[in-house]
């Protein structure tokens, strides 16, 4: 049981009578890593978050955080990791600080000076009872309240969705320092740009199956391409058929448009510089477009899901 690995599932699955949330989804988080979990609404991303935090026993497989199963030794686990659910349960009568205080007595810690730092930063106004906060205001508290015992490892289940860009930054800041320190923290989203800007890796889960792990930095190395190509004399749609990955191929009158992976761009300019070119723009998609593919379930994505599996 390796006790340095901040999180392994083991075809943790989770069933609610004829729904299941999770299908055997095994993935390692390793330590100064943040992990981008995507997916779209009803994917299982907070069921998977439930497991790990011991508030939801897997119907089958497992979750460790830190070598500890995390529905036999949840009270353990707890010491471990710093958790924002998705609707943060707060006091609604209570400060921000009367909510640090009653968290510090109860954990028998002294939190204050670290959950007053982060909320600076965060610039959260910690006078006042929660239930005058503003939503964004709300998730900055329950941001705070995870990270002021800090934690070794964080669970964030779409924290930045009320905040503005601004927050945002700081708070991805506030996450880098807490990697660099050697700890993790599992990120969910459904919106890639959420986490592009500070995950290692990204997960796409879609009806409960983790259909692909990646590392951004191969992301962006495998992104599409969008290619326009104005050519001075007649070309045919067959002198740019038949090369692998190349997608939406349209030629309209000397116009050629199609996309491309970046591992068919060569092939591709050498077929366009056999005509004479008057005009060529070839511009990268943004990556929503490639996880757009995850999640539609169309074929090609399936087929990588697939590659990367095998
Ligand atoms: N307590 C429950 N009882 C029955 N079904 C549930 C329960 N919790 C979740 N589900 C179902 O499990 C599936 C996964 O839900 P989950 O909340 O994990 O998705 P999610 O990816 O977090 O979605 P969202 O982005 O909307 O928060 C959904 O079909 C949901 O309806």
């Amino acid at each position: 049981m390796r006790t340095d690995v901040p999180v392994v599932l083991d075809g943790l699955t989770k069933r609610f009578h004829r729904t299941t949330a999770l299908d055997a989804v095994s993935l390692e988080i390793e330590p100064g890593e943040v992990f981008g979990y995507l997916g779209p609404n009803g994917a299982g991303k907070t069921t998977t978050m439930r497991m790990l935090v011991g508030m939801l026993r897997p119907s089958a497989g497992s979750a460790r955080v830190y070598g500890l199963d995390t529905w036999r030794q949840a009270v353990a686990v707890h010491r471990a990791v710093g958790y924002v659910p998705g609707e943060p349960a707060l006091y609604p009568r209570l400060t921000g600080l009367e909510h640090i205080d009653y968290l510090s007595h109860l954990r028998g810690r002294a939190d204050r000076p670290m959950a007053r730092a982060v909320a600076e930063r965060l610039g959260l106004d910690l006078t006042r009872r929660s239930r005058t906060l503003s939503r964004g205001n709300r998730q900055k508290l329950a941001i705070v309240l995870a990270l002021m015992s800090a934690p070794r490892l964080l669970i964030l289940d779409e924290p930045t969705s009320g905040l503005d860009p601004l927050v945002q930054r700081e708070f991805h800041a506030l996450l880098r320092e807490h990697t660099q320190g050697g700890g993790a923290v599992l990120l969910s989203s459904h919106i890639l740009g959420d986490v592009q800007r500070v995950a290692d890796r990204i997960g796409v889960v879609r009806e409960g199956r983790l259909v692909a792990v990646e590392r951004l930095a191969d992301l962006s190395g495998k992104s599409l391409h969008h290619v326009r190509a104005s050519f001075a004399d007649g070309v045919r749609a067959e002198d740019f058929g038949g090369i692998p990955g190349v997608r939406d191929l349209e030629l309209r009158g000397s116009i050629l448009t199609c996309s491309a992976p970046q591992s068919a761009l060569d092939v591709l300019l050498k077929r366009v510089s056999g005509h004479a070119v008057l005009d060529f723009e070839c511009a990268e998609a943004e990556l929503d477009e490639m996880f757009l593919a995850y999640y539609s379930g169309d074929g090609h994505a399936d087929q990588r899901a697939a590659q990367d599996a095998a």
